[in-house]
């Protein structure tokens, strides 16, 4: 009595209720939070284990380009220039010398010591989890491996693959040579992602970020930042348009405000996080307690319209995950059908994936669109990116059939069991029957 109890009580902790708490001005720069319970629902009795679908996000990682350490960088050149430092702002120089050192040293976009470490402990855990599989042992079954053609990517999957390898070396001629498919799961930047590219860069995205750096709270965020670094005078300059701070790689990318300055502050603080394994410096003296939340919801409101539940009388934010989404489905019935061989395929990509399939699949607090009169506000929505997808943030199908043919498909979302929406009715908590899959999931 108690095992069952105690496994139905891990199980629900285990629902994609136990999601570690992380500090409240997390996003999508969030290192990925391992899960406490690694214990799941197991599927009725003659069920045994096919196939797995994953996707995931690409681990943590350094800056995506150069820009807010070579800005802020320019910026304190230019204060240190002037005399215009403050003692916390003069301490800022080292740390900016430091993370520009990190960067050079792994790269710009490159995955960071954390990312690796983040993927191999996934791929551990994959094993943990379908250890007593049948198939798992059936070396003829073959697992596909696709990514987005980005480095970080790319080498996420690498990371998988060591770590599967390190605990089942006898699989290593079952991993095919990974190829890029920017359809499936990179479709905000493959061919026919036109709609999507005018939407993010349109006038009804940039009205609603625009609004939000407007309001006062974001002022007094921004004067909050630099006054703890620079002189009032410096400052006065910078608002008044002396300067003109451009990004070395990319002219679109530059500081001519305080707001500039506290984003970019604020960039450096999330990226550090995801550069523990190289001893990055702490930018979290720098992001004064009480601006903290506000600026993570800056951050959130850029990711939630940009490639997250959008605006609720519109899907263009997040449709093309059906890409991704019929590409798993295909394969799962392939299985099924007993017309492909594939044990699985493991998939590795970027936030612009794993936001949009969230949304897609209607994960609970992932898919609430904005009322366009009322601008999304934490207040007024649930969706937080670093809960979302974080680094290496990941849904999995783990796949079931019995000796009648039938069916189960359980679904992970970060590795926790999680309800579809879509209208889709669950078998029981955590499972769903492949042809209701078909039926709420498919095209
Ligand atoms: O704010 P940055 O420039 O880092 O934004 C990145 C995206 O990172 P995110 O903001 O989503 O944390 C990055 O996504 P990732 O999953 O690869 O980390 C994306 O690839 C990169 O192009 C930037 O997105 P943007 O929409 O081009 O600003």
């Amino acid at each position: 009595m108690l095992t069952s109890l105690c496994l139905v009580a891990v199980c629900h902790l285990a629902s994609g209720t136990d999601i570690p708490e992380m500090p409240v001005w997390y996003t999508s720069k969030t290192p990925y939070p391992e899960p406490l319970y690694t214990v799941y629902p197991e599927p009725p009795a003659g069920f045994s284990l096919i196939n797995i679908q994953h996707v995931a996000r690409h681990g943590s990682r350094g800056l995506s380009s150069r820009d807010a350490d070579d800005l802020l960088m320019q910026v304190w050149l230019q204060a240190q220039y002037e005399q215009a430092l403050t003692p916390l702002g003069l301490q800022l120089g080292a740390d900016l010398m430091e993370i520009l050192r990190i960067h050079h040293d792994i790269g710009y976009g490159q995955l960071s010591g954390l990312g690796r470490t983040e993927h191999k402990a996934q791929a551990a855990r994959l094993l943990e989890r379908i250890v007593d599989a049948s198939a798992l042992e059936d070396l003829e079954r073959e697992i596909h491996v696709i990514h987005s053609g980005r480095s970080r990517a790319i080498d996420s999957g690498t990371a998988f693959i060591d770590g599967w390898l390190q605990l089942r070396p006898q699989d290593e001629s079952r991993f095919l040579e990974p190829v890029a498919d920017e359809h499936t799961v990179y479709f905000h930047s493959a061919e026919g992602s036109e709609g999507y590219a005018d939407y993010r860069r349109g006038e009804r995205v940039q009205q609603v970020l625009s609004y939000y750096e407007s309001l006062e709270q974001t002022e007094d965020v921004a004067r909050a930042i630099v006054e703890a670094l620079f002189t009032k005078d410096f400052i006065q300059r910078l608002d008044g348009g002396a300067y003109w701070f451009v990004a070395l790689d990319d002219d679109s990318d530059v500081i001519e405000s305080s707001f500039d300055v506290a984003m970019a502050v604020y960039d450096l603080f999330s990226i550090a996080i995801n550069l523990t394994e190289e001893y990055a410096p702490d930018f979290l003296a720098y992001v004064p307690e009480e601006t903290r939340m506000w600026l993570a919801f800056i951050d959130d409101a850029d990711s939630f319209y940009g490639r997250g539940p959008g605006f609720a009388d519109e899907t263009i934010s997040f449709e093309l995950a059906g890409n991704l989404v019929s590409d798993m489905l295909a394969r799962t019935n392939a299985v099924a059908q007993g017309e492909s061989t594939e044990f699985a395929t493991v998939r590795f990509t970027h936030a612009q994936a794993l936001m949009p399939i969230a949304a897609w699949l209607e994960f609970p607090d992932a898919h609430q669109g904005a009322d366009p009169a009322v601008p999304f506000s934490y207040e007024n929505n649930p969706w937080r990116a670093a809960r979302v997808a974080p680094m290496a943030s990941n849904v999995q199908w783990d796949v079931f059939q019995n000796g009648d043919g039938e069916v189960l498909v359980r679904v992970l979302w970060n590795e926790r069991i999680a309800p579809l929406g879509r209208g889709c009715e669950a078998y029981f908590e955590g499972f769903y029957r492949l042809e209701e899959l078909n039926r709420c999931l498919g095209s």
